[in-house]
């Protein structure tokens, strides 16, 4: 599903975040990716929908080659790889299911989706959507009003109501508390195992990789340095990973914080429109009304 044959991310500083990346992963699998800060979680993440361009290698996403350099075609895959962020980026002050429909944009025509024109159909997705996060209720509040839960899954919904492949997850707990992160990572889990998407989720606690990933992939220095089921990855697996003995903090997000130093820049207002809103302006989508 998801292709990595030899990429490597060299960032125009010239600095390597990514080195000889090769890993498949497959269609329905809940994949964690854990490693210090600045291992390239984040790098390998955004290069799958071309947030960050790899700059060596063969990426792709179902049939898809991703590059980075073609909009169009990377429009078309946005519109099936969805993406989650830590600050959810939802648009505060418009209401939730206008967030929502946001996801729908590649499904309407971009006028209509400027006006906030949305058909019958694409209000109903919204509602399912909305309803499969457990705040249905909230449709009609400003965004901004939402706790931070809450709006992640605005952020959730959003993304589900592309009606996407893959769901991309960059470190989407880190702000909540670590019982919102539990029911927020549940969602995602419930949504995998349900509709059968693909999640690939960055995390910083160990505790919450194993208690919701099928499989995780250890990162270090912008290499992969283990990558195999969950059971697998052992206190001792994952200090070889770390190249020391975990702390309890990052062990376990209920001990704090437990990160360690921000990653990459944060992805300017437009990248993330695009991220989020998709192939909005494709000739194939579909007008749904
Ligand atoms: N735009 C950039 N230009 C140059 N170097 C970058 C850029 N973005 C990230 N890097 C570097 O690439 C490396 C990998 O960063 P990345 O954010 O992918 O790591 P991470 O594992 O996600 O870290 P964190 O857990 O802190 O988010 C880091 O050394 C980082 O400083």
């Amino acid at each position: 599903m998801i292709k990595f044959e030899n990429v490597d991310v060299v960032y125009p500083n010239g600095y390597k975040g990514l080195s000889d990346i090769s890993l498949e992963i497959n269609q329905g699998e809940f994949v964690a990716i854990i490693g210090l800060s600045g291992a390239g979680k984040s790098t390998l993440i955004r290069a799958v929908n071309g947030l960050v361009p790899y700059t060596n290698g063969t990426l792709t996403v179902g049939e898809t080659v991703v590059d980075p350099k073609n909009k169009s075609k990377l429009r078309k895959l946005r519109s099936k790889v969805g993406m989650i962020f830590q600050q959810f980026n939802n648009v505060g002050r418009i209401s939730v299911l206008n967030n929502v429909l946001i996801g729908r944009s590649a499904f309407t025509p971009t006028w209509r989706s400027l006006i906030g024109w949305y058909g019958s159909q694409d209000k109903e997705v919204a509602f399912q959507s909305l309803e499969r996060v457990g705040i249905v209720e909230k449709a009609y509040n400003r965004a901004a009003a939402l706790s931070g839960g809450q709006q992640q899954r605005v952020a959730i919904a959003r993304v589900l109501a592309q009606d996407p492949e893959v769901i991309l997850a960059d470190e989407p707990v880190a702000s909540l508390d670590p019982p919102t992160a539990r029911k927020v990572l549940g969602d995602l889990r419930t949504i995998q195992r349900d509709l059968g998407i693909t999640c690939v989720v960055n995390m910083h606690h160990l505790d919450l990789a194993r208690d919701y990933a099928d499989r995780i992939i250890g990162m270090r220095n912008g290499e992969v340095v283990f990558d195999g089921p969950t059971q697998d990855a052992t206190d001792s697996v994952i200090a070889d990973v770390y190249q020391r003995p975990l702390s309890a903090e990052e062990i376990s997000q209920a001990q704090g914080d437990g990160r360690l130093g921000a990653g990459v820049e944060n992805p300017t207002e437009s990248d993330l429109t695009e991220a989020v809103t998709a192939a909005s302006s494709d000739s194939d989508r579909k007008d749904t009304v």
